[in-house]
């Protein structure tokens, strides 16, 4: 808490080991809440201090996991800092870190998608638009799963200044996917340029900091499909061939005629999916579970990986070609002799 300009001392525990938030969490297992944390001290300063002096602010971090971060914008000295974590399994751990630094940590277990930021701070700290920032600031290494609909979320709450706005032009201190990052950031010349970068600039100024290694983070942030580059690029390709249709009619392909519709009805039951769904309907879970389902059929049979489609067209349109050129041969060896 700050006292007289001061920070009163205090002690955080330390961060958890990466084996023990193996055994803690049962890492792995938690895609679905995107967590891949960082454990690297004096990296979560860094991103911290792109925030500028917190001495005395408020902060609002999101998805504070196990502490990283936290820990850097409290000794960063922040003199209010409210986390929002969905996990419970973190809860008992940022109550240590409260208990630390008395006063000064607030606990929200909830999902920030739907949290009220506008009633979480003291109304006393609102500047108004024109002027310089709230001492507001919201950091946060972004689940990766809701990064998009949050930021959409945010910036439509900067045009009407709700939320974390009513305070004014509270900044925002974020990490997002290197792709997204880029199109948040992309300016006229980039091929990343899209609707999200328009978007973002029209309300704001976004500044792109630096580029956190994938190595540092625990674990190693991992393709949502975790088949070979080859066989998920086939299925996909497949599928998108006839992209207004259903997309059982792309995936049959994926097969010899002779299996065709067996094996497209095993693949479809296996990944338990509504073969009536158009391409662009599907999920990336759902199209894991057709690589995982194809997967499973290459490995009972290992012809099938080998097997393309337009292959097969392309011998049985030279086949008949060579058919035709045949008939043509021994028609004029025909016509020959009987003219001889
Ligand atoms: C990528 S991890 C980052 C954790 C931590 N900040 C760090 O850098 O190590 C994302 C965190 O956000 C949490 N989370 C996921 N979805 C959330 C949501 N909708 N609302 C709040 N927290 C969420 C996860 O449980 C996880 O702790």
């Amino acid at each position: 808490m700050a006292t007289s300009g001061k920070l009163a001392s205090f002690r955080l525990p330390p961060l958890p080991t990466v084996s023990e938030l193996v055994k803690l969490y049962n890492l792995r297992a938690e895609k679905q809440l995107s967590q891949n944390f960082l454990l690297d001290l004096r990296l979560t300063d860094k991103i911290v201090r792109q925030a500028g002096n917190l001495k005395g602010t408020h902060v609002c971090e999101v998805g504070p996991g196990p502490g990283g971060l936290t820990r850097s914008i409290l000794n960063a000295g922040a003199a209010d800092l409210l986390v929002v974590e969905k996990d419970s399994r973190f809860i008992p751990g940022l109550k240590l870190l409260s208990e630390a630094a008395p006063r000064r940590l607030r606990i929200v277990h909830g999902d920030i998608l739907t949290y009220r930021m506008d009633s979480a701070f003291p109304v006393k700290i609102s500047r108004p638009w024109e002027e310089d920032p709230p001492k507001l600031n919201i950091i946060g290494n972004l689940p990766f799963s809701v990064s998009t609909p949050l930021i959409i979320k945010w910036l439509e709450q900067v045009a009407n200044r709700s939320g974390p706005f009513s305070y004014g032009r509270t900044q925002l201190t974020l990490t997002f996917q290197k792709e997204v990052a880029e199109r948040l950031t992309a300016s006229t010349s980039s091929r990343q340029r899209s609707r999200l970068s328009i978007m973002s600039q029209y309300l704001c100024t976004v500044h792109s900091c630096f580029t956190i290694p994938g190595k540092a983070f625990v674990p190693k942030p991992e393709p949502q499909i975790q088949q070979p580059f080859k066989l998920v690029e086939k299925v996909v390709r497949n599928i998108f061939q006839f992209r207004r249709k259903h997309f059982y009619k792309g995936l049959e392909k994926l097969f010899p005629e002779a299996c065709r519709v067996e094996l497209t009805h095993e693949m479809i039951a296996r990944a338990d999916l509504d073969p009536t769904l158009r391409p662009t309907e599907l999920k990336i879970t759902q199209f894991r579970a057709l690589c995982d389902a194809y997967a499973h059929l290459c490995s009972l049979d290992p012809s099938l990986v080998n097997y393309e489609h337009r292959e097969e067209l392309r011998q049985k349109q030279q086949a008949k070609e060579q058919r035709r050129n045949m008939d043509r041969r021994t028609y004029t060896k025909t016509k020959d002799s009987i003219e001889a």
